[in-house]
């Protein structure tokens, strides 16, 4: 269920747990509705019933008593034929009562009426020899007669018969009564379980409006973490598993914002050091460098061995390029020439076997610079050396970009105690002997060491 729900929109879950609590809401109130049509109907149906079966009752009574009445009369009546339709008249009655009796036993419902009907019906069969003598009476011109055994005979069965039918009229009362008190009891039980399905739809729609709450917020609460780290430049952060809503779909926008930020920040840091045109680091990374060397030299300068000698850590050298009559070059083939030329150099620098401490960076213009950490003078003049030569044979090699063959000068200073020197003393230095190269007649190495350093011959160079 949570996973079904971690997959559905917000608007899906929405519309799902409203209709939920409307579909509660609608079952509540059709069973409030139902169960009560249902309780007034069965009162209607018991009152309808009771009704009827007081009305045979009354019937049943109104006929007994009336055939007391004729019995009564009998001994008073005047002429035989009065007799006889007097005689006639009870009989009729019986007919009339038994017809109401048979409907009334039929629809009896319980076995107290029954065992009451039962003692009608005995009375009924003890006054028949009674009412057929009577009959016969009358028959016989005797209406005294009939009179006398009916008073005799059927009264006193007529009066307990009596008592029975208002038992009976009493019986239906109390189950009317009892019906009431039932059906006013299944009202209130009724009323209670509404009662708690109201509670329990109010409950349910509680839990399942926090739980939608909290599926929308945890994420969104887990969204503004993350955007807040990602603000706070934290751009590695992991993604943290989250819903396929539209929190999750916020939280993938904002790490593919930040991984796309960590691009453009390393890209940018790329750009703030690299030279544009040949890859190689740029002058402001070069100083920056060149002094992070330099201090690295000078604590090892510190750390002289027992002996007094340098340790090699203490030794620090520089390069300083210069492409050869560049400025002829760029007349002869063009600036786009003259940027690739400038490319292919620094590319035979890299050549040049450098080692994965050195750096290369862009000085200005045609001039290069190669900074050699923990490299002394005349390790620094072979590198140097190799360099120059490979700059001579790129074009010999082949190289595609390289209009023309080309040449550079090289001055090369070292330091072996950088306690007594700074940086712009070294560039200073290399600078010097880049011009010593350049008046010697170009496309050689010259060299300029700092104090400590014993000078090293530069290896012979044939001139451009
Ligand atoms: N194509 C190109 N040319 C550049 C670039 N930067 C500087 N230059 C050119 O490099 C030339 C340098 O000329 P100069 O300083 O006279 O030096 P040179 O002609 O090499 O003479 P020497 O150094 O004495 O051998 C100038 O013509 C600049 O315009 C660049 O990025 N691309």
């Amino acid at each position: 269920m949570r996973t079904f729900f971690r997959h559905l929109r917000i608007g899906h879950r929405l519309v799902l747990c409203f209709s939920l609590i409307l579909l509660l809401m609608i079952a509540g109130a059709w069973l409030a509705v139902s169960s009560t049509r249902h309780a007034r109907e069965s009162l209607m149906q018991l009152v309808v019933r009771s009704n009827a079966r007081q009305a045979d009752i009354r019937d049943m009574r109104a006929l007994i008593e009336r055939q007391d009445r004729i019995g009564q009369r009998l001994a008073l009546v005047n002429s035989v034929e009065d007799a006889q339709n007097d005689m006639a008249a009870i009989v009729d009655d019986t007919v009339s009562y038994r017809r109401i009796e048979k409907r009334f036993a039929a629809q009896a419902e319980t076995v107290q009426e029954r065992t009451m009907i039962g003692r009608m019906e005995d009375y009924d069969r003890s006054v028949a020899p009674t009412l057929e003598v009577a009959q016969a009476s009358v028959k016989g011109y005797n209406p005294g007669m009939a009179a006398r055994m009916l008073d005799r005979e059927a009264a006193p069965l007529h009066a307990a018969w009596l008592h029975v039918l208002d038992d009976l009229a009493e019986l239906q009362n109390q189950r009317v009564a009892t019906e009431i008190q039932a059906l006013s009891a299944y009202a209130d039980r009724n009323d209670l379980v509404i009662g708690g399905v109201a509670v329990l739809a109010s409950l349910m729609a509680a839990f399942v409006g926090w739980r939608l709450t909290l599926s929308i917020t945890r994420p969104l609460k887990q969204a503004v973490l993350f955007a807040s780290a990602v603000g706070s430049g934290q751009l590695d952060i992991p993604l943290p598993r989250s819903s396929d809503d539209e929190c999750g779909m916020l939280l993938l926008a904002l790490k593919v914002m930040a991984t796309q930020l960590q691009e453009a920040n390393a890209r940018m840091q790329r750009l703030a050091i690299e030279d544009g045109l040949t890859g190689a680091f740029n002058r402001r990374h070069f100083d920056d460098v060149l002094h992070a060397e330099h201090e690295r030299a000078r604590r090892a300068a510190l750390r002289r061995r027992d002996d007094g000698a340098v340790e090699e850590a203490a030794h620090l050298a520089l390069l300083l390029i210069d492409v050869d009559h560049f400025k002829h070059f760029n007349d002869r083939f063009g600036h786009p020439a003259g940027d690739a030329c400038l490319r292919a150099v620094v590319s035979a620098v890299r050549e040049a076997g450098l080692r994965p401490g050195d750096f290369v960076a862009r000085y200005g213009g045609e001039e290069f610079v190669v900074v050699l950490p923990s490299c002394d003078l005349s390790g620094a003049a072979c590198v140097a050396e190799r360099i120059r030569q490979k700059v001579e044979t790129l074009h010999a090699r082949g190289e595609p970009e390289l209009a023309a063959p080309v040449s550079v000068s090289i001055g090369l200073a070292a330091m072996c105690d950088a306690r007594d020197s700074t940086p712009a003393d070294l560039l200073r230095a290399a600078d010097l002997a880049m011009y010593d190269a350049k008046h010697n007649g170009r496309n050689q190495v010259r060299q300029r060491a700092l104090e400590c350093c014993s000078a090293v011959e530069a290896p012979a160079v044939a001139p451009a």
